[in-house]
């Protein structure tokens, strides 16, 4: 069965083509390159080893890969250097689709090589990982690392298609898989307090590679993702900042630990919502039960909810959390909540609290 999303964004709208088995599809689905170049795929070693030739096949037109180390670090300055500089040398035109082909570290940084790239062409997802397949390939944030911090340099550029095969996700990793799995509780704990109690009726089995517990996964996180992104596509109205439940938290814990496999995004989220469900509890926002409840579903799932142990220093999260892009009058805000399923955009945090918090964690 197939299931269309269409992310309404008038003349930028495009569809979230969710289907088992669509990667065979590739040929029919995305368009030829206008120039009758071979078509530009991103993709990073793990991904090219794993499923490269069968996307080749699928297209059955010549490919020109570009392949890049698998993990958080190619998010840089030099590999954007080098993917625009192949793209301009490969001649993409404009209206030429480059396919991203990997996980959410692919996703972002070809998103925002298309975006500057002759000052933006097309690109397709498709995503490889949960954690892309149900977040980072719709909505058009793009972005790499900075030596200040986590996505700091990006644009906002959205893709033309998204196309989600979840037999990709038969080769993930646990943890790779547990990380994204991190992203599809955060859907529930923001606003969606059934779909919450879903996942801790199905999540093991979602892990475990229950193929409908997947889709239905995946097709609702994507729902819920291009409603929030119709509404506020810049995240200025507050609404799309809901996304970044966890974030200021984690992107902190990220920089913390070098970008490295020492933490991996969706474990720094997963510690993030807690501590973010904890602050709020501490806060009198929402129930200390509501707090437990986040917290030992995302445990269950075998995710990290403590930042303890890590030797973080509060000094330097609080520096990061100053940098985080929500930031805004010398205040930065924080998603909080007031339950499960009711997170909201709180600018009235100071920072010396979450410092004060945050110590009585570590
Ligand atoms: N733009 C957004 O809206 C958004 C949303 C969420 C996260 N992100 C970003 O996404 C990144 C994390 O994405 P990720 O968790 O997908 O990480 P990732 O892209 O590094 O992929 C994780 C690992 O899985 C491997 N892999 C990918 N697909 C595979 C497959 N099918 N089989 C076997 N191995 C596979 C990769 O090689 C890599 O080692 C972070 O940089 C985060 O900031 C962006
Ligand atoms: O799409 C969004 O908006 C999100 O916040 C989704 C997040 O899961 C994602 O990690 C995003 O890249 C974080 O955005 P940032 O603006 O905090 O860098
Ligand atoms: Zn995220």
């Amino acid at each position: 069965m197939k299931e269309i999303v269409r992310v309404e964004l008038g003349a930028r709208a495009y569809d979230i083509v969710i289907a088992t088995g669509i990667l065979a599809e590739a040929g029919r689905e995305i368009a030829l390159p206008k120039s009758g170049r071979p078509q530009l795929v991103i993709t990073d070693e793990t991904v090219a080893a794993a499923h490269l030739e069968k996307l080749a096949s699928a297209l059955g037109r010549p490919i020109d890969p570009v392949i890049f180390p698998a993990g958080e670090a190619t998010k840089n300055w030099c590999s954007l250097e080098t993917l625009v500089e192949r793209i301009l040398a490969a001649g993409v035109e404009r209206g030429d689709a480059v396919i991203a082909f990997g996980g959410g570290v692919i996703g972002d940084l070809t998103g925002f090589a298309a975006a500057v790239a002759r000052r933006g062409c097309e690109f397709v997802q498709i995503p490889t990982t949960l954690l892309a397949q149900v977040d980072s390939s719709v909505g058009g944030k793009t972005a790499i690392n900075a030596a200040a911090g986590k996505n700091l340099v990006g644009a906002f550029h959205q893709p033309s298609r998204v196309l989600i095969d979840p037999e990709l996700l038969d080769t993930l990793g646990p943890r790779e898989m547990r990380a994204g799995y991190a992203e599809v509780v955060k859907y529930g704990l923001l606003g969606d307090a059934a779909f919450f109690a879903w996942c801790e009726a199905n999540g093991t089995a979602l892990l475990a590679g229950d193929r409908a517990a997947q889709v239905h996964a995946i097709a609702h996180s994507c729902r819920m993702k291009a409603a929030i992104v119709a509404e506020d596509e810049r995240e200025t109205s507050g609404r799309r900042a809901l996304l970044n439940l966890g974030h200021t938290f984690g992107h902190a814990f990220e920089a913390e630990t070098g970008f490295s496999d020492r933490l991996l995004h969706g474990e720094g989220v997963a510690m993030g919502m807690v501590m973010a469900f904890a602050f709020s509890a501490h806060r009198g926002l929402c129930s200390a039960e509501d707090a437990a409840r986040a917290e030992a579903h995302l445990a269950a799932s075998g995710l990290p909810v403590s930042p303890a142990g890590f030797g973080f220093n509060v000094e330097a999260l609080v520096h990061h959390m100053q940098q985080d892009k929500k930031a805004a009058g010398g205040t930065t805000p924080f998603v909080l909540a007031r339950a499960i399923g009711d997170a909201y955009l709180d600018k009235t945090v100071a920072l010396a609290d979450v410092a004060t918090f945050l110590a009585s964690r570590l």
